[in-house]
């Protein structure tokens, strides 16, 4: 089978996350938590690429940065048994392998589609935003601020920016999976003609879970032999000596971008827990590109369905751009399951969905994801959070002629 990814996209991907690592771009990452075969659409494929266009217009006009876009899609859904509650769906059917890696081709083939086709040029902002999310509060701050990139584009055409350049009607856009199932990797995974080195061809990124990243494991030792972007989940229970061992195996030559670490905690234990971690990871001098996940940690089950809390997720958002302001150190992006579906999976947020809601459009066949309109809110509030940092960046630039140098390892020395 065909590879789905060129070795230079994710050359290209890794350069941009050297940029989140130094706080000189931001990682917007989202999407499903596992793409079920029933809900394959290219509708839905859509709704989820338009939110996260929203959310990196969002951030970037808000925060003052450049977004890299990587879509948790052309992944992995239903790839080994079926969803139904009985032992027969539950069989491992290798077939299904075939049907995730076509449809994963064709979402990624529409993706693509959208990123360079027009459908992203920066002059239909404002038609990103979902009907159903006209008459909500985000939707209305979303138009507001699509009314202001309006204005600041109309400024630069008439100052003689070219509107048929690239920058404006294209964008880049990258796809990321967990690195779960090592046969169905292995299969994708292609010596690159141009480099010699290895790369696996299912997907731009790659990460290795929290339950899968022992060092001696066959996920780590896959992970060590491709020559992608990878990524690393890490929950409190990861000993900071650890940490930095796993980080020399997987990334010796310390190249910037080539290392995410995605911390997912929970709200509750990211003040405690998270600033060794980064403290180990800069006195050791590797630069890695810190990234919040606030789902993994904050799952709960309420009224017999798994969901998540909007103020928890929000929480741990706060606490993970605390615990870099306090250490100097850069947050580099977000990792969010989300979807562009008007779903109630998740309680709270600007929908505030109840508790009694969560059964009318409940659809995920995994973990529960954000909506449309709770992503939104959620890039508001990061873009606000970044306009404190680089604002700052600016104070200390206009004081000191300088700017933020990216120290030894991931942490920024102020001038
Ligand atoms: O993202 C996927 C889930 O977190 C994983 O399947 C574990 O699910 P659990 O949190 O119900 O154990
Ligand atoms: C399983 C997942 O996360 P974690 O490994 O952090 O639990 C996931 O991101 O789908
Ligand atoms: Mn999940």
């Amino acid at each position: 089978m065909p590879p789905l990814v060129f070795a230079g996209e994710c050359r290209n991907l890794q350069i941009r996350l050297a940029k989140c690592a130094t706080g000189e771009a931001f990682l917007v990452q989202g999407g499903d938590c596992a793409e079920s075969f029933s809900q394959f659409s290219a509708n839905t494929i859509r709704d989820s690429f338009r939110v996260q266009l929203q959310m990196a217009v969002v951030a970037m006009f808000g925060g003052g940065v450049p977004v890299v876009k990587v879509g948790r899609m052309a992944g992995q859904g239903d790839i080994i048994n079926g969803q139904a509650f009985t032992a027969d769906a539950r069989v491992p059917d290798p077939m299904r392998l075939v049907q995730a890696y076509n449809q994963a081709a064709a979402t990624l083939n529409l993706l693509r589609g959208f990123a360079s086709g027009g459908y992203a040029g920066l002059q239909r902002i404002a038609q990103w935003n979902l009907d159903f999310m006209a008459k909500s509060d985000q939707g209305g701050a979303y138009m507001d601020l699509a009314k202001r990139v309006g204005e600041a584009i109309n400024f630069m055409t008439a100052c003689g920016l070219d509107s048929h350049t690239p920058i404006m009607t294209e964008t880049e856009y990258y796809v990321s999976h967990e690195c779960l199932l090592l046969d169905y990797e292995q299969a994708l995974t292609r010596e690159d003609s141009t480099t010699g080195l290895w790369y696996d061809c299912s997907g731009h990124m790659l990460w290795c879970g929290e339950r899968t990243r022992q060092l001696d494991g066959a996920h780590v030792e896959f992970m060590r032999g491709i020559a992608n972007p990878i990524g690393v989940k890490v929950s409190d229970k990861m000993d900071p000596g650890q940490l930095v061992t796993l980080i020399a195996k997987l990334n010796p030559e310390n190249t910037p971008g080539r290392l995410t670490i995605i911390v997912r905690m929970g709200a509750d234990k990211v003040r405690a827990n998270m600033p060794r971690l980064v403290e180990a990871v800069r006195d050791s001098g590797q630069v890695v590109t810190w990234v919040c996940d606030p789902m993994h940690g904050n799952t709960e089950c309420v009224a017999n369905f798994k969901t998540r809390r909007y103020d928890r997720i929000r929480a741990e958002v706060e606490a993970f751009f605390d615990v870099h302001e306090e250490l100097g150190t850069v947050p580099g992006g977000i990792h969010l399951e989300m979807t562009g579906d008007n779903v109630t999976e998740c309680l709270g947020g600007g929908s505030s969905i109840l508790e009694a809601d969560l059964n009318s459009r409940y659809h995920t066949h995994c973990d529960p994801r954000l909506n449309a309109e709770q992503a939104l809110e959620m890039s508001f509030y990061v873009a606000s959070r970044l306009a404190q940092i680089f604002d700052s960046v600016l104070r200390w630039q206009r004081r000191r002629e300088g700017g933020w140098r990216a120290g030894k390892g991931s942490h920024l020395c102020r001038l």
